[in-house]
């Protein structure tokens, strides 16, 4: 009994785990972010990302991306800034321990939205987040809502959709993640989300009730 209340107590003093949500470009991670976002105000906090890409109209510097020069970015990666950085369809993407630190010093639930190298670099540190994969019903879908997103010139939509052709097949590694989910259609994908994440939402709500 004992036992059971200690690790329960060192657990919560540990705060929540973080959650890294991987998967192609295009499968639905910021969808289903925004919704988690909106439905659980004061539970999630999202890990805002550097990157040397250029913001797409309606991003803001901040809130969605740091958005940073190549140099500077190489800078703060050599000063040891980062957890983990990747180059992605030709860009510079990375967690900074700072962004991290932000939302745990809240007692938030920390997202990362993050590609398949940033979950290997994850893998190699103690954050211990739970690794959840989002994944298209097909390629052919995945291109189609890449397509109709219009974010993309058709060079960068041919690096992306090759780099979640590798992603495709890494997320079927055994132990690699902890849940993949098909985001078909929003609501059922959506659904199965929050029943993954249900634990430490109700940790952060009952740990906010008695403050
Ligand atoms: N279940 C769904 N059914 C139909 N369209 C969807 C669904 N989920 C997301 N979309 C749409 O697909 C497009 C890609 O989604 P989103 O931008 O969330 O992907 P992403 O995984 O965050 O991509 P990236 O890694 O490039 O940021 C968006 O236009 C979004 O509105
Ligand atoms: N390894 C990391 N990957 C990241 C990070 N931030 C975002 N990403 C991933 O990049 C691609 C492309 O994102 P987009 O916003 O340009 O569409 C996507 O798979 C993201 O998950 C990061 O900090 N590290």
């Amino acid at each position: 009994m004992y036992v059971r209340y200690f690790s329960r107590l060192l657990s919560a003093m540990a705060g929540p785990r973080p959650v890294v949500l991987s998967g192609p470009s295009g499968a639905g991670k910021s969808t289903l972010l925004k919704k988690l976002m909106e439905e659980y105000n004061g539970v999630f906090g999202f890990s805002v990302s550097h990157t040397t890409r250029q913001p797409r109209p309606g991003e803001e510097n901040g809130k969605d991306y740091h958005y940073v020069t190549r140099e500077a970015m190489q800078m703060a990666i050599d000063n040891g800034e980062f957890i983990e950085s990747a180059v992605f369809s030709g860009n510079m993407y990375g967690t900074s321990k700072a962004a991290v630190q932000d939302v745990q010093a809240k007692n938030l639930i920390c997202i990362l939205d993050i590609d398949m190298q940033g979950v290997r670099n994850i893998k190699a540190t103690d954050l211990n987040p739970i690794y959840v994969s989002i994944q298209a019903p097909s390629m052919e879908i995945l291109e189609k809502r890449l397509r109709d997103r219009k974010t993309e010139s058709e060079e960068s939509l041919e690096k992306r959709l090759h780099a979640a052709f590798v992603d495709i097949g890494f997320s079927k590694e055994e132990g690699l993640f902890d849940v993949v989910i098909v985001n078909d259609i929003l609501e059922v994908a959506y659904e199965k989300l929050k029943v993954v994440l249900l634990e430490e939402i109700n940790q952060v709500k009952k740990t906010s009730m008695s403050l």
